[in-house]
C-alpha cells in the first residue's frame, strides 16, 4: 500500500487550543508517490525498513507503524492477535513537513484492518488515527481536502485537479513543535473562499494569494528553505511554497513533463538535495483508472 506524501498547498494558523495545539485552516493534497507498506502473515511480529531514508526511521516505541499495529491490538484484542510481518520502504525524507510518519501510520491502520478483517467504521478509524497524530486523519483520507481544527475536521474537495509538482528538501530535518513555538502571530485570517479550481492554472492562481504561516519561523531555523523555494521558482514553477512545518518545498508546474524536466535540472544543480517530480492524486479518476475499474468489474 502506498503511503502518499502530504502536501500542505496552503496552511493558515488561525488560533491555539487551551492544550497548546494550533488551529489550522489548510488545503492539502497527496502525491502519487510515497512510502510503501506491506503486511503478511508470520510466525512472530516483525518490522523491517528498507529504502533511501531507512536509516532515519526511529525503530521501537516511537515508530508510527508499530504504534498503529499496537493500537489496533489494544482496541480489538483477539481479532488483531495474529503475528504480522510489516515491511516499510521509506522513500520520503523524515521530519520534513510532508507527513511521511503520519502517512505510514494511516497506511498501517488501513492495511492491518484489511489484513485482520476488522470491522471498523471510518469515523472510529479516524479517531484512532488522531490519537497517533494530528495529520493521521487527513492521511487516512489521502484525497484533496481542507482540514480544520488541529487536522481532524475534514472537508473533501471532489473536483480538485491533479497538480504536477516538484518536491525539494535540502535534507535538513525540522522539528514540528519547534516551528510552531516560533510563531509570532497565532491568530491569522483563514483561507479565502475556495475557487472553482477547474485546472492547474486556476488552482495556482488561487494558491498564490494564500500562505503558509509556518514558513517564516521555519526559515529562521533553516535558512536553506528559502534557497530551495527560490530554486523551484527559477526552474519555472507557477509558484512555490513550503509544506507543513518544513523543510520540504513544493513547486506547481503547468505540465508533468515540465515538472520532470525541472526536477532533473534541480537534482543536477543540487546533488545533495531530495528532489522528486510527482503529481497530486486527483479525486476524479483518470481514464486509465476508469478503464482499470471497468476491467476489474467485468
Ligand atoms: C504542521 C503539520 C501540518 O499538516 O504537518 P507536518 O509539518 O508535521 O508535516 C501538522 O499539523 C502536524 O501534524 P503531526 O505531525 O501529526 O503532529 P502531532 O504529532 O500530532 O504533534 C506534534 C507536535 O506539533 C505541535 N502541533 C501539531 C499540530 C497542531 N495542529 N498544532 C501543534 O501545535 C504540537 O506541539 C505537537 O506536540
Ligand atoms: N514511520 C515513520 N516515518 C517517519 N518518521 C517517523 C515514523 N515513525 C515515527 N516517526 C517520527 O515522526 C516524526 C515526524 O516525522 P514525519 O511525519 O516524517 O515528519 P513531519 O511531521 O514533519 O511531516 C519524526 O521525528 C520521526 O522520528
Amino acid at each position: 500500500m502506498i503511503a502518499s506524501a502530504k502536501v500542505n498547498l496552503a496552511l493558515h494558523v488561525t488560533g491555539r487550543r487551551a492544550d497548546g495545539y494550533h488551529l489550522l485552516d489548510t488545503l492539502v493534497a497527496f502525491s502519487s508517490d510515497g512510502d510503501l507498506l506491506e503486511a503478511e502473515d508470520g510466525s512472530e511480529d516483525d518490522f523491517f525498513v528498507s529504502g533511501h531514508f531507512a536509516a532515519h526511521v526511529p525503530i521501537g516505541e516511537t515508530n508510527l507503524v508499530t504504534r498503529a499495529r499496537d493500537l489496533l491490538r489494544e482496541k480489538f484484542g483477539e481479532a488483531a492477535r495474529a503475528p504480522v510481518h510489516l515491511h516499510l520502504e521509506k522513500n520520503l525524507p523524515v521530519a520534513s513537513g510532508i507527513g511521511g510518519g503520519s502517512a505510514d501510520a494511516a497506511a498501517a491502520l488501513r492495511l492491518l484492518v484489511r489484513h485482520w478483517q476488522i470491522d471498523i467504521d471510518e469515523a472510529t478509524l479516524a479517531r484512532l488515527g488522531l490519537s497517533l497524530g494530528a495529520d493521521v486523519p487527513m492521511c487516512l483520507a489521502s484525497k484533496p481536502l481542507v482540514a480544520r481544527g488541529i487536522g481532524e475536521a475534514l472537508e473533501e474537495l471532489p473536483h480538485f485537479p491533479a497538480l504536477p509538482l516538484v518536491l525539494v528538501n535540502p535534507n535538513i530535518p525540522l522539528s514540528t513543535p519547534e516551528v510552531f513555538s516560533r510563531l509570532e502571530r497565532r491568530e491569522n485570517p483563514p483561507l479565502s473562499p475556495l475557487g472553482a479550481f477547474t485546472d492547474t492554472v486556476s488552482a495556482a492562481h488561487w494558491l498564490k494569494e494564500a500562505r503558509n504561516d509556518l514558513e517564516k519561523p521555519a526559515c529562521q531555523i533553516v535558512p536553506q528553505i528559502e534557497e530551495a523555494r527560490d530554486a523551484l521558482k527559477e526552474a519555472n514553477a507557477l509558484f512555490a511554497r513550503m509544506s507543513g512545518s518544513g523543510a520540504t518545498c513544493f513547486g506547481v508546474f503547468s505540465t508533468r513533463p515540465g515538472a520532470d524536466q525541472a526536477a532533473a535540472l534541480l537534482q543536477e544543480r543540487h546533488p545533495d538535495w531530495f528532489v522528486l517530480a510527482t503529481e497530486t492524486r486527483s479525486p476524479v479518476p483518470t481514464q486509465a483508472e476508469n478503464a482499470h475499474v471497468q476491467h476489474a468489474r467485468a
